[in-house]
């Protein structure tokens, strides 16, 4: 399957005269935080708005993704574990992340926040929905927790062979933040074949499409939570959107996802 390039944003130079943050590889040893600084998020607002999602390239490093894989073992760093056949949920089992979050996993929020947040506010503003979000996690947060969602929702998924995820929606309370992040931890064709991230849009006034996110291991893609504006004849109105991940041939894959409200 091709990438379609025009989505994938790796940081770019200052040298390509738009002003945009120094090159991934002068941070080839950065923090995350300044990869996530060098993304250009203009970009990712307008591909967000034309299809939903964007996929951010090259976003963790292969020991970070291995490091990441490696907490899932760790089960004291879990409030619960869920076997997906158990509830119809599809096949292979997933973990949600107790607070104080893993110190990555937290990084990776925190500096994802702020720059989805403006996105987000701008979808609202379209959709006339009144709601709009503070420009930092730690505001939101405590707006979640005000609200009684409570329980941080980042999650890991571990997928084996036969292993699938059902089309759903990442929806835990009355505070929804409209953007959700997930993290490819494995690589295709070397650690496994088959389970693609599935992105399906279904639309009242037109017919449904699907799209199938092609991900290296340390991609990211941001996708829409529950709905989109999509821009009718009278205004913008809500497309709804699922994702999903279709059967795994062979291997081991594992995603780490990250939600903004928490649940
Ligand atoms: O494993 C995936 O690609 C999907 C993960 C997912 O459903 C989520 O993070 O909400
Ligand atoms: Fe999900």
């Amino acid at each position: 399957m091709m990438k379609d390039k025009q989505l994938e944003l790796r940081p770019t130079p200052a040298a390509d005269g738009r002003g945009r943050a120094p090159s991934a590889s002068n941070h080839a040893d950065g923090s995350v935080e300044q990869r996530i600084a060098d993304v250009d998020w203009s970009v990712v607002a307008n591909a967000l708005d034309d299809r939903g999602y964007a996929i951010l390239a090259g976003l963790l490093r292969r020991p970070e993704c291995e490091a990441l894989v490696a907490l899932y073992d760790d089960r004291d760093r879990f409030r619960s574990n869920v076997i997906m056949e158990r509830h119809g949920f599809g096949r292979g089992e997933y973990r949600y992340f107790d607070y104080p979050l893993p110190e990555p996993v937290s990084d990776l929020r925190t500096a994802l926040y702020p720059k989805l947040a403006p996105i987000a506010n701008d979808w609202h503003h379209r959709l006339r929905i009144n709601e709009r979000f503070p420009s930092t996690l730690t505001a939101f947060t405590n707006e979640c927790h005000a609200a009684g969602q409570r329980k941080p929702t980042p999650l890991m998924l571990r997928y084996g062979r036969g292993d699938y995820c059902c089309l759903h929606q990442d929806l835990y309370g009355k505070l929804v933040f409209p953007f959700q992040v997930v993290f490819l931890l494995s690589q295709p064709g070397r650690d496994f074949d088959g389970g693609e991230l599935l992105l399906t849009d279904s639309d009242p006034r037109v017919a449904g499409c699907a799209e199938v996110v092609s991900l290296n291991q340390g991609d990211a893609v941001v996708f829409a939570v529950n709905h989109r504006p999509r821009q009718g004849p009278r205004g913008f109105y809500r497309a709804n959107m699922r994702h999903g991940v279709s059967r795994l041939h062979r291997g081991a894959r594992h995603t780490l996802g990250v939600i903004f409200h928490d649940g």
